[in-house]
């Protein structure tokens, strides 16, 4: 059996939260990075669709700023979006979001995901290898290895490291709700950039699962012109 169709081992139910609460400061738009069309389409529809096609099939929360909530139910009319989800208000921080999110999950054990709205490359495969390793190890962060040089700056001095051991991270990232819930109780920190950083610092370790270069984050302008081509190429399931 190729490996995406191996069955998922485990009954536990599959939630995925997916952060939209940013307002894209970075992005220079005015409207937030989440609502751009790519490929004639929001950019937030995009990865609700590969949740929807992935055989996890997970219940959908979405986090969305307090003030486009009523917009979201327009463009839901408007691109006639029938997958279903449940929809949350967004927090000052992705850490504060993600915290809103998790408290529409009730209280059982689950895999829970947390996925950025603005990764809307993200494949299936790589969304279920991800639940299924967090089924047997507790947590799994889609990662790829850095094709670049490394160098660390420290006292201004530059040092290369090994570039074989450096990990670009992105999204999912998939856990068991009882450990992401316990992480997600600690106070914010700066630091905490992504939920592998929570979960760590609340003393789990982070296993890693296989990411995609093209499974990109719009971050500045110029990503929705790379994402456009990424999604060009890509094969249509
Ligand atoms: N308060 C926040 C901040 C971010 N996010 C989400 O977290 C993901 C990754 O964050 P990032 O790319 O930093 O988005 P923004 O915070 O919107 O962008 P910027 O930092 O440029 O303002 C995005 O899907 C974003 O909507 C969120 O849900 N709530
Ligand atoms: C979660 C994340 O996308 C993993 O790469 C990243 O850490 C988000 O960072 P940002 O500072 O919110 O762009």
């Amino acid at each position: 059996m190729p490996s995406n169709l191996q069955s998922l081992t485990t009954n536990l139910p599959h939630y995925v939260i997916i952060v939209a609460g940013g307002s894209g400061s970075r992005m220079q738009s005015s409207l937030p990075k989440q609502f751009l069309l790519l490929g004639g389409k929001p950019v937030l529809m995009h990865t609700i669709m590969a949740f929807e096609q992935a055989e996890a099939k997970p219940g959908i929360i979405l986090v969305l700023p307090a003030d486009y909530h009523s917009y979201w139910q327009q463009l839901i009319q408007e691109y006639s979006f029938n997958i279903p989800h449940q929809l949350v208000t967004g927090g000052e921080t992705r850490f504060h979001s993600v915290k809103n999110g998790l408290d529409l999950i009730a209280d059982q054990e689950a895999l829970i995901a947390v996925q950025d709205a603005v990764r809307p490359l993200v494949s299936p495969d790589i969304i279920d290898d991800a639940y299924k390793c967090a089924a047997e190890h507790g947590t799994a962060v889609v990662a790829v290895k850095s094709r670049d040089s490394i160098r660390q700056v420290k006292e201004g001095r530059s040092i290369s490291l090994i570039r074989d051991e450096i990990y670009l991270v992105q999204t999912p990232q998939t856990f068991k709700a009882s450990l992401l819930r316990k992480a997600y109780e600690q106070p914010f920190d700066t630091k905490f950039t992504d939920d592998a950083s929570v979960v760590e610092q609340y003393g789990a370790e982070i296993k890693l699962t296989a990411g995609d270069h093209s499974n990109i984050k719009i971050t500045f302008p110029e990503d929705i012109a790379i994402a456009e081509l990424l999604l060009s190429k890509k094969p249509q399931l």
